[in-house]
């Protein structure tokens, strides 16, 4: 029991940044996780458990617009050239893989059937149906200051005729400001959000969605994010987040 909590641990440390995927991430996450020849054992063995590797949703797939691949490619190049280079580690950015069983593969299988249920799904990933819901893709810059998230919304996220549903963007804004702060001291839960909708986001159009860490106090990570068409000319929404860790026995309790 106490071992599985301790990996469980280990997996939330990796909850925005899985061992799969992104080659620096799968260092950061493999030196935590897979410590035993056993752990490792069980990695290699993990496509045969699972009977196949896990989809990585935030690579392109058909349904990605022109402005969502412009973006991509921009940060993806961003991430390789700095990589390649070395040039300023301050300013590299890194993809992160994303799953629709976060904690399931991030711990390589190992958790406890209280906090995941056979049948959950992150609920951004939930829909296999390319285009139709939640497309999307979050870099991170290096020095963890910044996150960028690239967002396509689907036809299943109608809020007003036309336009994404406030909630949508609401996910989508506790997705990235979350997966920031989890990406500076995981685990964390969200304690509030603050949402200032600006203009409406049309249905099917690809917005970028930027956050920053604005302050760290204890416990706490103030976060604050900006939701813009891609050549970041229109501000559709802004939002501030507060985030604070938490211990693992906190999500035990019911
Ligand atoms: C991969 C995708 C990533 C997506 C990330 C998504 C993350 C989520 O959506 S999490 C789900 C939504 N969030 C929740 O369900 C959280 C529910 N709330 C809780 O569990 C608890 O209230 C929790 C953990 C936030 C805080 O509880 P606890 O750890 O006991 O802290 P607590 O002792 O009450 O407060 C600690 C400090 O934070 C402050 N604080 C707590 N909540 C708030 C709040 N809502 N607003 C302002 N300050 C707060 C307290 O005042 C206190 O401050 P200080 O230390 O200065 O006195």
């Amino acid at each position: 029991m106490t071992r599985s909590v301790g990996r469980i641990f280990s997996g939330f440390r990796c909850f925005g940044s899985l061992p799969f995927g992104n080659p620096p991430l799968k260092t950061q996450c493999s030196s935590v996780l897979f410590r035993t020849t056993s752990e490792r054992t069980l990695m290699h063995a993990l496509p045969k458990i699972f009977g196949r590797k896990p989809r990585d949703f935030s690579l392109p797939n058909s349904s990605w617009g022109k402005e969502m691949m412009q973006l991509y490619n921009h940060y993806n190049r961003l991430s390789k050239e700095t990589t390649e280079g070395q040039e300023d580690h301050g300013e590299q950015w890194t993809r992160l893989p994303s799953y629709n069983r976060t904690l399931k593969y991030a711990t390589g299988g190992v958790y406890l059937s209280k906090i995941i249920q056979s049948k959950a799904r992150l609920f951004t990933r939930n829909i296999r149906d390319p285009g139709a819901s939640f497309e999307y893709v979050i870099f991170f810059r290096q020095d963890k200051l910044k996150c960028a998230c690239i967002f396509q919304a689907g036809h299943l996220l109608e809020g007003a005729p036309g336009h994404v549903h406030g909630g949508a963007i609401a996910t989508m804004i506790d997705t990235i400001t979350g997966t920031h702060a989890s990406l500076l001291s995981a685990p964390v839960m969200t304690a509030n959000l603050n949402i200032n909708y600006r203009s409406p986001i049309p249905l099917g159009s690809t917005v970028l969605i930027e956050s920053i860490l604005d302050k760290e106090d204890g416990r706490k990570r103030y976060i604050s994010c900006r939701v813009t068409s891609t050549d970041g000319s229109k501000l559709h929404t802004e939002a501030t987040g507060l985030f604070l860790s938490i211990s693992v026995s906190h999500l035990l309790k019911r």
